[in-house]
């Protein structure tokens, strides 16, 4: 028997109100990938991740982790799952250390290997030597960084990352995709990350899928994805083709991130 996907999204469906922000969205994530989820501000990625994390509720279609259903297996999907929001998750008044021990006995890590995992989830992501520092000295990249090992400390299969890089100056982005590379390498794990930049899509996704309006427009490795739309086109040029002209209006976004920065740093 093959072992199920880490995500399997069938016919999903999310409503606030008159806003459908998931509009039967099927999406099927192998194990050990790392799968970019894209698509312009709005499109449902956040929507969808938060029912996938099971933190918001599925009412229509459905959602299974590694074959388990998050309506009905909320309590195991979770422990399968590490989950970095946009919203920063870090305590500014505790020390990088207390931050990840915090989720480590959130997500019951045992008590007999806690310390050791703590360590570890730190070490993984280059925060051992400053781990005793109060978080809000970190610069923004060490801040992801330690959303990240907080994230990591339980172990997860699926590690689901909702723009880890926004804001962040070139060398902190390449540092944090190091980061998640390199665990990657060692442990296996599914990587699901939203991202609205294509540079990174291309050179850290192996498969990428294209949301707009509530569902999948185009899905595919990027490779695929450029040749599929004709010679010579760029991840760019399949953006804009699957969303109109969405990235023209690119000011709102640099602004909103621009803010969220400010507002996680502050
Ligand atoms: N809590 C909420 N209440 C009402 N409407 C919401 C809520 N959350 C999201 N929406 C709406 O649902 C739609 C999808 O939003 P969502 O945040 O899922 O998109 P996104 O692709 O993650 O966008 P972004 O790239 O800006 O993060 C949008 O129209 C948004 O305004």
């Amino acid at each position: 028997m093959t072992s199920p996907p880490a995500v399997r999204c069938t016919a999903l469906r999310h409503a606030f109100g008159e806003t459908v922000a998931v509009d039967g969205l099927d999406l099927e994530i192998a194990t050990g990938r790392v799968f970019g989820l894209l698509g312009p501000n709005g499109a449902g990625k956040t929507t969808a991740i938060r029912m996938i994390t099971t933190l918001l509720p599925v009412k229509t279609g459905s959602v299974e982790v590694f074959g388990l259903d998050v309506s009905h297996r909320r309590m195991a999907v979770r422990r399968l799952i590490g989950y970095v929001p946009q919203q920063l998750s870090a305590d500014g008044t505790l020390s990088g250390r207390e931050n990840v021990a915090l989720f480590a006995r959130l997500f019951d890590v045992p008590r007999r290997t806690r310390a050791e995992q703590v360590d570890s989830a730190l070490d993984a992501v280059g925060l051992l030597k400053e781990a005793d520092r109060p978080a809000s000295g970190y610069s923004g990249g060490m801040i992801r960084r330690l959303e990240l090992a907080q994230a990591l400390v339980s172990s997860p299969r699926l590690l689901i990352l909702d723009e880890p890089t926004i804001g962040l100056d070139p060398i902190a982005r390449a540092s944090v995709w190091e980061r998640i590379e390199q665990i990657r390498l060692e442990t296996g794990m599914t990587v699901l990350v939203t991202t609205h930049y294509m540079d990174e899509a291309e050179q850290y996704c192996e498969r990428i899928a294209l949301m707009h309006r509530g569902r999948i427009r185009a899905e595919g490795s990027p490779a695929e994805l450029e040749t599929d739309l004709g010679p010579g086109s760029t991840l760019d040029d399949v953006f804009r083709a699957v969303t109109g002209d969405q990235l023209e209006g690119g000011g709102i976004r640099d602004v909103r991130a621009a803010r969220r920065t400010a507002r996680r740093l502050g």
